[in-house]
């Protein structure tokens, strides 16, 4: 059987986190687990978790640690026989100590992308808030302007997309994030890209996973053939 195979990817609002982890789980069959469309979910079916987490997205707080790990954890207890990919989560130290504790990462993905680029992606970003559903005006537009291609529901745009949001929650990002990649980078599995556009970034992630799979696939067949 070939090794499961676990990464993170971290990045700021906007930095083409969920575009790329969609891209790796086509290209590699890896899970991909959003903690934002996972939280959206527990919202839409009214669990208990779901209730409380609302209140601190509503006013655009993290949620808090514990309530993330209850709710992240047990749903990657049930991935054990699954490669995945893991997207918003870990945010804090916390959260990554007590994924560390749960199980062993083998990739950390940490996209480095400049803030005027984030601007401008950010002020064309349009969602679907019922289903989290993303699109940009230039990179991905929706088939009809201002509609869902899926549900033919109105797209919004989030206040805190505005440019002059932005700026604070980068701000916030960095320094609750710096932990989390300083433990990564000493644990030796981050690995970071720089660029202004996904297209570029996403041939160096593609030949990274490649490299990562094929060798652990391969170490394990030589291990259960010794
Ligand atoms: N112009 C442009 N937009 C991009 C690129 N990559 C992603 N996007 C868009 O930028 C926005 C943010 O990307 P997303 O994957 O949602 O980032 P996340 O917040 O890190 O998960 C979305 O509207 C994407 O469609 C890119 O290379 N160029
Ligand atoms: N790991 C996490 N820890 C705390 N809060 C989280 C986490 N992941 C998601 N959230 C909450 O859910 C919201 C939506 O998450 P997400 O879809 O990743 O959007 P964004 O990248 O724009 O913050 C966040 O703004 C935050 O309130």
């Amino acid at each position: 059987m070939s090794k499961l195979f676990r990464a993170v990817i971290m990045g700021p609002p906007g930095s083409g986190k969920g575009t790329i982890s969609e891209r790796i789980a086509q290209s590699f069959g890896l899970q991909h687990l959003s903690s934002g469309d996972f939280l959206r979910e527990n919202i839409a079916a009214n669990t208990e978790a779901g209730v409380l987490a609302k209140t601190y997205i509503e006013k655009r707080l993290l949620v808090p640690d514990h309530v993330m790990t209850r709710l992240l954890l047990p749903r990657l207890e049930e991935m054990t026989r699954h490669s995945w990919i893991l997207d918003g989560f870990p945010r804090t130290l916390a959260q990554a100590e007590a994924l560390s504790r749960a199980c062993e990462l083998d990739v950390v993905i940490s996209l480095n992308i400049p803030l005027e680029t984030l601007k401008e992606r950010l002020r064309h970003r349009w969602i679907h808030p019922a289903s989290g559903r993303v699109y940009n005006l230039c990179f991905n537009p929706p088939r009809m302007q201002g509609v869902d291609d899926i549900s033919g529901e109105p797209l919004i745009q989030h206040e805190d997309d505005r440019p002059e949001a932005l700026v604070a929650r980068l701000r916030h990002y960095k320094d609750v994030a710096k932990p989390v990649i300083d433990l990564y980078k000493a644990k030796n599995i981050l690995h970071t890209f720089s660029d202004t556009d996904t297209d570029r970034i996403w041939p160096h992630i593609s030949s990274l996973l490649n490299t990562k799979i094929r060798t652990d696939q391969s170490s394990a067949q030589r291990a259960s053939t010794n």
